[in-house]
């Protein structure tokens, strides 16, 4: 495979759907010189990848409007490819199958759930032939059932509205990683414009993409003027009918009911054991005492059942000592490495809380008042977190609902409606709901930012000061706040400071912000356009091993699992652009090992517990040292062993350099000479190369804000800092 390879430019296979021979002529809209209505004959070529789709190669020297990634072409050329992406002219034509209902939707095997998929020919069938974009994999012809969302992508896409801050031409060529520009064709809102009806097809409307869209997925859909309430009251509302998006269909496939499945979990990996012998600090005044083993924590029967059934045995070092801090109604920030049990260190005392109060069952109502909200920042990641809600309360009268977007609205609201104690959201869909007033927050007593450092950042931490402001949210005195994560950068927690009470309580296990030390890291110095070479020979290398190929852009994740595919690697892919429906079944066919290969953007990077994950290939670093970990956190997890392999392009990477000899360093890894080098060239003191002061905090910024450095470390003591009460100038 050489440099020519990148001149036959890989279409976004969704035309492929409708193309039932092997070459065929088209007529393309060409955009090269700018414009759009001049048309070109190419032929395009046909190839059946090994997802058994059929996927269409450009020729070299075809229409550069859809070289998405073609190295050549100029800036204005590269906007209008994107905004004409797949531009074949075949718009909601192709997109729709007008089918007049989604029944067939309820059936659709989900990522979510880890027994084995579901993979019967019916579902092949479905699957097969009609997928309406992105499609290597994809599933679910549903998803043809549904109306279409984009204006189909083949017609005219408009770029995404948003929030200001992206370089001029970003906003067609970045993805997830960068705030979204103004659209360049007219956005369909403006920035925090209003959260509107969930059942909008949240800003993806064929003029594209509004509101404020942060690293990961989770459209924000804020109102403007600083408005909690949503729906027609909010900007929303003034969005023109001509850019109002189609309805969202997708109503997700409810979890398997049974008891197997609900506490289906994979086993801890042999450095479990060594999870205690890491260096643990816990700072904040009237620590309580870590607890030892579960039945420390004096949690009720069923609930002990219910970890037991779960394959918990002993606690995990985050686990032993969050709960005490949680259970004695303290307000906590806890950071501890990747896999290393955070959910349940949070879930496990809430739910004991809930028992101990003697929560009632909660009843249909069309307002639910939950106890506890949970937010995270991706779709997949808040679905897990309901799923372990789910499996922790069972046999409880608490009950969890999960809500979050590119769903059907109507169904989030039947979930709740139905009963709701405990709400996992992600930020969009919640404040929907509330501006709906089907969720009313005056029983709050739990607040969880999961992933808080990116709840808290640039992207969601507008939505999250709106939640805490909304009518009827307690004050922070009269909730608990609890935040998890792997990464704390300072300027994060000092933000965080709003939502906490000020005696809050510190927990860093490990190094803050450190890898996961069961993850064996390896860096590649590898120049762009030897990268696809490098990734078939590693993926060669892994067999059927399962691989997250990480990559920057959603364009860049479609092109190369089509690439992948082509090669005959059974590939699938995840990122912002496909439709909720193919991101389940992107996750569902990569959780079940039918494609061992998951191509993903960062929205991928957080959070997701996939079991048998070992191998984390970072196509494209991130931009941030602390997306790196995160990413490298897939494998690794429960005290298993995983691989990180990371292409370091010396023209783009060289920021990272510093930092990642850093993280390589701290986690006993070696450290090449060449990015050592690199680093000591770039040396900028004080500079990390990430978007952060320093590399790690490694302490709670409390600390260094009063100057003071008080922090023992040692297993398991805790240390003082002042009290706030004495000093409460750092709040
Ligand atoms: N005490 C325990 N014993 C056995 N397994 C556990 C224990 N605690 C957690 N696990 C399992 O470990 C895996 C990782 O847990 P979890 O997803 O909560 O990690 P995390 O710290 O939140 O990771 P991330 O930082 O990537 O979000 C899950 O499969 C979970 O069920």
């Amino acid at each position: 495979m050489g440099d020519e390879d990148w001149e036959a430019e890989i279409i976004t296979p969704h035309l492929s759907s409708y193309v039932p021979v092997l070459e065929k002529d088209f007529n393309l809209c060409e955009t090269k010189g700018g414009s759009f209505n001049r048309t070109v004959c190419a032929r395009l070529h046909m190839v059946r990848g090994t997802d058994g789709l059929d996927h269409v190669i450009l020729p070299r020297g075809s229409s550069a409007g859809f070289n998405f990634l073609n190295k050549d072409a100029g800036e204005s050329n590269k906007r209008e490819s994107a905004s004409t992406m797949g531009g074949f002219g075949v718009g909601k034509g192709f997109g729709n199958r007008g089918f007049p209902n989604n029944k067939l939707e309820e059936g659709d095997s989900s990522g979510f759930w880890r027994e084995p998929n579901n993979f019967g020919e019916d579902a092949q069938a479905r699957s097969r032939g009609f997928s309406r974009r992105g499609g290597f994999q994809d599933g679910n012809d549903s998803e043809a059932l549904a109306p279409p969302r984009r204006g189909g992508r083949g017609g005219f896409r408009g770029c995404r509205g948003g929030f200001g801050l992206g370089s001029p031409n970003s906003e067609c060529e970045q993805d997830e990683g960068t705030p979204r520009t103004g659209g360049l064709f007219g956005s369909r809102r403006s920035a925090f414009s209003g959260p509107g009806n969930g059942d909008i097809y949240q800003s993806r409307g064929g003029s594209g993409r509004g509101g404020y869209k942060g690293l990961n997925e989770e459209v924000i859909t804020g109102s403007a003027k600083n408005s909690w309430k949503s729906g027609t009251e909010g900007a929303e509302s003034d969005d023109t009918q001509e850019f109002q998006g189609p309805k969202v269909t997708y109503v997700p496939p409810a979890p398997p009911e049974d008891e197997d499945s609900i506490f289906a979990h994979y086993q801890t990996g042999i450095n479990f054991d060594k999870y205690d012998s890491i260096l643990v600090e816990v700072s904040g005044h009237d620590v309580p005492p870590a607890i030892l083993t579960f039945e420390e924590a004096n949690l009720c029967q069923t609930l002990n059942n219910n970890i037991a059934k779960a394959g918990y045995t002993k606690l995990t070092p985050v686990q032993k000592y969050s709960i005490p801090i949680i259970l004695a109604g303290r307000d906590l920030m806890a950071c501890a490495q990747t896999g290393s049990g955070k959910t349940a260190a949070f879930l496990l005392p809430i739910l004991a809380h809930m028992m101990r109060d003697g929560i009632t069952a909660s009843r249909f109502r069309e307002l639910q008042e939950p106890e506890c909200i949970i937010v995270a920042p991706t779709r997949e990641l808040i679905n897990q977190i309901y799923l372990e809600a789910r499996k922790f309360s069972f046999g409880t009268c608490v009950r969890a609902v999960v809500i979050y977007g590119g769903t059907q609205f109507g169904h989030s609201v039947r979930q709740i409606t139905q009963g709701c104690n405990v709400l996992c959201a992600t930020p969009g869909r919640l404040m929907d709901v509330i501006g709906k007033e089907k969720i009313g927050l005056r029983q709050v007593r739990y607040l969880v930012l999961d992933e808080a450092d990116r709840m808290l950042d640039m992207g969601f931490g507008p939505e999250m000061k709106k939640l805490i402001s909304c009518p009827g949210m307690p004050s922070k005195e009269q909730r608990q706040t609890l935040m998890f994560s792997a990464t704390f950068p300072e300027e994060i927690q000092r933000m965080a400071g709003e939502f906490l009470k000020l005696n809050y309580l510190f927990v860093a296990v490990g190094q803050v912000g450190g890898a996961c030390t069961d993850v064996q890291q390896t860096v590649l110095q590898v120049g762009q356009y030897s990268k696809r070479e490098k990734l078939v020979e590693t993926l060669r290398n892994t067999g059927d091993e399962r691989a997250m190929v990480f990559v920057e852009t959603k364009k860049k994740a479609d092109f190369i699992a089509t690439f992948l595919c082509q090669e005959k690697i059974s590939t699938t892919s995840i990122h912002g652009d496909r439709e909720q429906r193919e991101r389940e079944q992107a996750l569902g066919d990569f959780r079940c090992g039918k494609c061992p290969v998951l191509v993903a953007t960062s929205v991928a990077a957080r959070g997701l517990d996939i079991e048998n994950v070992q191998h984390v290939i970072n196509f494209d670093l991130p931009s941030t040292i602390d997306e790196y970990v995160h990413r490298i956190g897939r494998t690794g997890r429960c005290g298993n062993t995983g691989r990180a392999v990371s292409f370091f392009d010396p023209e783009s990477d060289r920021h990272l350099a510093q930092p990642l000899v850093k993280v390589l360093s701290d986690a006993q890894q070696d450290v090449p000479a060449w990015l050592e080098e690199i680093a000591f060239s770039t040396y900028v003191p004080g500079f990390s190369g990430s978007s952060r002061e320093s590399v790690f905090t490694s302490v709670d910024t409390r600390k260094n804000f009063r100057g003071k450095s008080t922090l023992s470390t040692a297993g398991f003591s805790s240390s003082q800092i002042p009290n706030p009460a004495d000093d409460e100038s750092w709040d």
